[in-house]
């Protein structure tokens, strides 16, 4: 399967950052796997604009799960869809801890966004807590179940592992840890949708010292890339290191 770059700008950047994508387009043409940037919703029809016809797509952060209607700071799928979007990332950590969304909150989404036509990249993922009481691989099963709602269209879904406590940490888990996981949702996934289709992304703490590496493992088909996709140098060179893994 094609492996997936995606970059995730989280709450960063403003007009000025679109110069990164510029840079990244000069070194990149015509990459020879999938490259993703999700910038704030701000940046994401101004960045759809300017990666228009070459081979990098964007995504939004999160989504609503009405079409429209009063929520106040919210955007709807739809929305993500006219701005340029093609993906949209549901369910990150972040989103979980800081609006408190809860799995069947984030399944509702992948149903909402699925429908607008767009690609989910689900995330799931232990605290460093429920890694030392040895619940891993609990936790990223109930995730997965309980986030993926019934009618989920496996063809629109992509799967990213992202330990909380890797996340913007520089940490990141052992290469027998992440294969751990990866190796266990391969088989959920194949169990419940008969596909082993389903692009697998790892991240937290990915950077160019180490993407070669991860990129190596069994079952990781790319990378959900938070602080290293800021800068168009960091995210070429992950970039670089998943097309050399293909
Ligand atoms: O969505 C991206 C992840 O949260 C990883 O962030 P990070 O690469 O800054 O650790």
């Amino acid at each position: 399967m094609r492996g997936l770059a995606a970059g995730n700008w989280k709450m960063n950047g403003t007009g000025d950052s679109l110069s990164e994508i510029e840079a990244l387009l000069a070194q990149h043409p015509a990459p020879a796997c999938d490259v993703l940037i999700c910038p704030p919703a701000t940046l994401l029809a101004r960045m759809a604009a300017a990666v228009q016809g070459s081979g990098l797509k964007v995504g939004g952060q999160d989504c609503h799960a009405a079409a429209s209607g009063a929520h106040t700071g919210d955007i709807s799928a739809a929305m993500l869809v006219d701005a340029g979007a093609g993906h949209v990332i549901l369910g990150h950590s972040e989103r979980r801890a800081d609006h408190r969304e809860s799995d069947a909150v984030v399944a509702a989404k992948v149903t909402a966004a699925q429908a607008a036509g767009l690609m989910t990249i689900v995330c799931v993922g232990e605290t460093e807590a429920e890694r030392d009481a040895g619940r891993t691989l609990d936790i990223i099963a109930s995730q997965i179940d309980g986030s993926l709602p019934e009618g989920t269209d496996a063809a629109r879904l992509v799967i990213a592992y992202e330990p909380v406590w890797a996340i913007g940490t520089g940490r990141t888990p052992t290469n027998e840890q992440i294969v751990e996981v990866h190796e266990a949702l391969r088989r959920q996934l194949q169990d419940r949708f008969g596909t082993a289709e389903i692009a697998l992304l790892y991240g937290g703490s990915v950077k160019p010292s180490n993407a070669a590496e991860i990129f190596a493992l069994p079952d990781v088909n790319g990378a959900l890339v938070g602080g290293a996709s800021l800068k168009a140098s960091d995210f070429g060179a992950i970039i670089a290191a998943l097309e050399a893994a293909a």
